[in-house]
């Protein structure tokens, strides 16, 4: 059977579990979740290798393929400049796919499942929350209509719910599109994954690799790094001040490799100390009141942040890690259009590329 590749894109309401699938998916954590809405800002590509399977009683069994799976971020309505370029990251991870997983929250109520409301109660503010839901629905819904590719509907968080409420929720959906297949699963619990992927596979081309073997992600890893950061400021901290927070790495000195007279690297002894990659991480905040809580009291949370990204960035790189984080006011910067371009991850690439050719030069 011949190779297959493509790239299926990712697209749902925020918080549906569109960074959880893709960890999911490629066994390995590359995208950040949290339980805040709008955790990913960007899209990331995961590139994930599918092994052949072969025909067995009643399975079809499919070819080997590389499936290039880009996350984005949720569908919304946007209202800062931040917002803007979170929704052209949708836009551009929509344009050109060979299949797109339209992945739904199976816990969100359906709208016709609400009961008439008595005025100024909890139902009204419930009401409230349904008709963002189904305005959130038919905004994403939008984007879908408009595509050529196969679009598959991906229910998740069944474990979170009763199995007969998934029917009325099949029924719903595919009255509002016509989906190539309709796959339930749990991105959380793995379940359902395999025939996902199967489905997936089925629908791309056949072609050669987009990227080596190897090749987990196109983001290199100092931005990896910067979402790890700001992973932890979600985590950590509450109300506006995840929202108002950006990560910039000023400083990212890897281990030079210790080399034997003839140029080769020299083996680690069993037992020796990891090199150490040293880090400088800028945390931008809007304003000094969010700085003050990003610090927090004697730096405390300023410390609490950097001990647990330290950890989860040194099992990435496989070195110990030195971590400096310095907390940074840019006023309104969300509602900046050069400094939300500037944060744009390849737009730094180029940067640092460009600054490396200039040192480089001769004079
Ligand atoms: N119960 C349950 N929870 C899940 C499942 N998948 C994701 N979640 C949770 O849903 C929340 C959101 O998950 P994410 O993967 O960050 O969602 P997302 O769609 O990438 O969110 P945005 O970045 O905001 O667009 C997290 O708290 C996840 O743990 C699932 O299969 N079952």
């Amino acid at each position: 059977m011949p190779f297959r590749s493509g790239f299926v894109s990712i697209i749902g309401r925020p918080n549906a579990g569109k960074s959880t699938l893709l960890n999911a998916l490629l066994g390995q954590k590359l995208a950040i979740v949290t339980h805040k809405p709008q955790t990913t800002r960007t899209r990331i590509h995961g590139v994930l290798e599918v092994p052949l399977k072969k025909k067995a009683k009643g399975e079809p069994g499919h070819p080997a393929a590389q499936v290039i799976l880009v996350d984005t971020p949720g569908v919304h309505k946007p209202d800062t400049q931040l917002d803007r370029r979170m929704m052209q990251e949708v836009h551009d991870a929509l344009e050109s796919r060979d299949a797109v997983l339209f992945i739904v929250d199976v816990t969100h109520r359906l709208p016709q499942a609400e009961k008439p409301e008595k005025q100024g109660t909890l139902k009204s503010f419930t009401k409230n929350r349904v008709e963002l839901s189904k305005a959130e629905d038919d905004f994403a819904l939008s984007l879908i209509r408009k595509l050529e590719c196969p679009v598959l509907l991906v229910l998740n968080k069944i474990d979170a719910i009763p199995k007969a409420d998934l029917l009325p929720l099949i029924a719903h959906w595919s009255t509002l599109h016509t989906f190539a297949d309709v796959i339930p699963i749990s991105a959380r619990k793995k379940e359902n994954l395999e025939l996902l992927l199967d489905k997936i596979v089925g629908q791309l081309p056949e072609g050669q690799r987009y990227f080596p073997k190897h090749q987990l992600t196109d983001q290199p890893e100092r931005f990896l790094v910067a979402e790890l950061i700001r992973e932890k400021i979600l985590m950590l901290t509450g109300e506006e001040v995840p929202y108002a927070t950006a990560v910039v790495i000023e400083k990212f000195e890897e281990p030079e490799p210790e080399l034997t007279i003839t140029g080769k690297v020299k083996k680690r002894p069993a037992g020796a100390k990891l090199p150490v990659t040293k880090i400088s991480a800028a945390i931008f905040c809007e304003r000094t009141g969010q700085k003050a809580i990003l610090i927090g009291k004697q730096g405390t949370m300023l410390k609490q942040i950097g001990s647990t990204a330290r950890k989860d960035i040194e099992s990435l790189l496989g070195t110990r890690v030195f971590l400096e984080l310095f907390v940074k006011v840019q006023e309104e910067w969300r509602s900046s259009r050069g400094f939300v371009e500037d944060l744009d991850w390849r737009r730094q690439l180029e940067e640092i590329a460009a600054r490396q050719l200039h040192e480089e030069k001769p004079e």
